[in-house]
């Protein structure tokens, strides 16, 4: 071997030891990460700043159980700028090379990879895949204004470490989630259970204490719930709960939480409303399900709810249970009302 040859040996070793060790700082970084969203973010950010990378963003397939999962995704700014979603297909170039790391300069073929504020920019890219429970979830896509970066020819072996590493750490989170996801949520509706319940309103008591701050409860019923159980069927009837649910949510502040609290009944806290806010929110609530009756199966099935009202005085100290308990008697006393009023216009 002639004397040159060594030295680009050498100097090949040396670079692919730095290479190591960086890939090693970062694996050390992002084990510390208890959730998705902060693996992603430091991962993309120590991808860039220590290979001097211009653009690198996450590929998510839009049926994968990630988006599903991290709520949390939606709450970080900096993830929303660097998420591209896909459709469960269009990482096919990644699947035909059996979940190994792409790399291509051929951008016109994969432009749909490249979301649309980086096209014309990025000449070159490479796909780092991630794969959760033996199924391609997405991929760590970084990409340069030079078409010779990630040119195809290229080995990919320090990917392929990057590719591994990044799944493992992707594994150990998601499984926290998951857990997470069971111990606090409800299953069939998917909102927040009665245990999440009691610790925020406990915690939202003693903002408004200290702060002397207006908060406020609506517990909703469904009327007459066992009726369509009865009528339609259990299906019906989990399908008006899941329907219940998710008008819930749409019709509320993003501050504002929705809880389930049993069989057909459900709690929003209001974060910051007083009395007379949440007398609003009750008409349009109660509005909003009058008008959307659930369909299913070509079958319209009527939703009716009652809500009863408790809000806290600022002044004076009370308990979660007898927030609670006020709302109940709210409850009942508005679905008297309602009956009287409906048995004075058949009278009448
Ligand atoms: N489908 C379905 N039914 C449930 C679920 N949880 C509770 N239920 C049923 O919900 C019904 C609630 O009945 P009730 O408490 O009498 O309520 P209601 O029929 O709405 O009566 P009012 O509130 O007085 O109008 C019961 O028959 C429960 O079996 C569930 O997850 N899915």
């Amino acid at each position: 071997m002639i004397v040159s040859d060594m030295q680009t040996l050498i100097e090949t070793l040396k670079a692919n030891e730095e290479i190591a060790r960086k890939l090693f700082d970062i694996e050390v970084s992002i084990l510390s990460s208890d959730y998705s969203d902060d693996l992603f973010e430091k991962l993309i950010k120590l991808i860039k700043s220590s290979f001097n990378i211009p653009f690198a963003w996450l590929t998510l397939l839009k049926d994968s159980p990630i988006p599903d999962l991290s709520e949390r995704f939606s709450n970080s700014y900096w993830l929303q700028q660097h998420l591209h979603h896909l459709e469960s297909n269009q990482l096919s170039a990644l699947e035909s090379k059996g979940n190994q790391p792409l790399l291509s300069n051929s951008m016109e073929e994969l432009s749909h990879l490249i979301p649309a504020r980086y096209f014309g920019e990025v000449r070159s890219m490479a796909a780092v895949p991630l794969i959760l429970d033996r199924v391609l979830v997405g991929a760590i896509m970084l990409g340069d204004n030079d078409a010779e970066r990630y040119h195809p020819g290229l080995g990919t072996f320090h990917l392929e470490q990057l590719s591994v590493k990044a799944s493992l750490c992707l594994s150990n989170v998601i499984s926290r989630e998951r857990l997470e996801y069971l111990a606090t949520r409800d299953p069939l509706t998917g909102l927040l259970n009665r245990r999440e319940m009691e610790s925020h309103l406990q915690q939202e008591l003693e903002r408004c204490e200290r702060y002397q701050a207006s908060m406020s409860l609506l517990f909703i019923d469904c009327d007459r719930f066992k009726q369509i159980n009865d009528q339609y069927g259990h299906d019906y009837g989990d399908a008006v709960l899941v329907h219940v649910a998710k008008g819930l949510n749409h019709l509320v502040r993003a501050n504002d939480r929705v809880f389930r609290f049993a069989g057909d009944e459900f709690v929003v806290a209001l974060a910051n409303q007083s009395r007379y806010d949440a007398r609003h929110v009750r008409q349009r609530v109660e509005a909003y399900f009058a008008a959307n009756p659930l369909l299913m199966n070509r079958k319209l099935v009527p939703i009716r709810v009652t809500c009863g009202i408790s809000a806290p005085s600022p002044e004076e100290a009370t308990s979660v249970k007898e927030l609670l308990r006020e709302a109940d008697h709210d409850l009942l006393r508005q679905k008297r009302l309602r009956d009287d009023r409906s048995d004075e216009a058949q009278g009448a």
